[in-house]
């Protein structure tokens, strides 16, 4: 049983009934004699460094709140950590691929259930640059766009669909490639993409099936490319990703890698769970059963 808790949570993310949720499963857990804490994050690296203080002392669980940035920042201060904690999620973003693929409840009752009775999962995390990640590093026109179009949606799939209706000039900028040069588990690869992914789990941009073919504890990323292709083909694999058969499209590169380094001509943008990390040259690797988490 875990006995000292600590939460990490983001009050600026996600509806105020969350922040209710939160006091409640807190209150339920100190009924049971447990300590509780929860530490509120103000500014950027505030939930690493409270992961940092947390793992320097008796804490045995440490639950995120927040959306993918906050949990972004939190494996952040495990990975720089001697002291492995196990990690429970609360997912209260707009978008929470991750949590979403665990099938990870927001309901007071099934969360607190999963803290009562949940199973310890050995998880890999990915390494971009000095930066960690646990779903995805990704770059591209269509990523730096999707970054800068002002929509009600933060998914992948909500933005592009937002592009797609026209609602806005149509950014033909998108479908200008982007010259790559990688290093593939030391094989040299040339290729000339629309964008990039190097994915942990299967769940990216809110599609379900993008990267299907992804496990979280394979010592493996997925890398997916999109290669230069007329638009209407583009759109041809955009349909097929709803189902995931856009990974046998002749124009998608995809490969298990344990290391992959991603030279851009000019540089291009990466990001990590969401958030920009810096440039290219990006030297991406896995991290094999990097992160224990707590799973219903
Ligand atoms: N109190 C705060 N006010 C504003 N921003 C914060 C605060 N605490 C943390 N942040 C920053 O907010 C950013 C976004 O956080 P997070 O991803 O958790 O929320 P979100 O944007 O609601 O989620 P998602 O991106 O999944 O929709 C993070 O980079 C984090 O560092």
């Amino acid at each position: 049983m875990y006995r000292n808790i600590d939460i990490i949570c983001n009050p600026s993310s996600g509806k105020q009934k969350f922040q209710q949720n939160i006091q409640d499963i807190k209150k339920m857990l100190e009924n049971e004699g447990r300590k509780v804490k929860i530490f509120y994050t103000e500014k950027k690296y505030d939930g690493k460094n409270y992961t940092i203080e947390s793992c320097k002392g008796t804490t045995d669980l440490i639950i995120s709140v927040g959306g993918d940035g906050t949990l972004n920042e939190v494996v952040n201060g495990l990975m720089e950590s001697e002291r492995k904690i196990p990690l429970a999620i609360y997912p209260t973003g707009t978008v929470n691929d991750f949590a979403s693929f665990f099938e990870i409840s927001t309901k007071v009752q099934d969360f607190y259930r999963m803290i009562q009775h949940g199973r310890e999962k050995w998880v890999d995390a990915g390494k971009a640059n000095d930066h960690y990640f646990i779903n995805v590093a990704a770059g591209g026109k269509i990523t730096e766009v999707a970054h800068k179009v002002s929509s009600d949606s933060k998914t992948i799939l909500g933005r592009m669909a937002y592009i797609l209706e026209g609602a806005r000039d149509f950014p033909r900028e998108i479908f200008k490639p982007v010259q790559l040069k990688l290093s593939v588990d030391g094989e040299m690869v040339e290729r000339e993409v629309l964008f990039f992914l190097v994915s942990n789990t299967q769940f990216v941009g809110g599609f379900k099936q993008l990267m299907n073919r992804a496990k979280i504890d394979d010592g493996k990323l997925d890398l997916l490319m999109v290669e230069k292709l007329p638009v209407k083909d583009f759109f041809n694999i955009f349909v097929k990703a709803f189902n995931g058969s856009h990974i046998d499209h002749p124009k998608v590169y995809y490969k298990y890698v344990e290391e992959v380094t991603i030279m851009a001509e000019p540089a291009m943008e990466i990001d990590v769970d969401g958030e920009y990390l810096g440039n290219t040259p990006a030297q991406i690797s896995v991290i094999k059963k990097a992160v224990k988490i707590l799973v219903p």
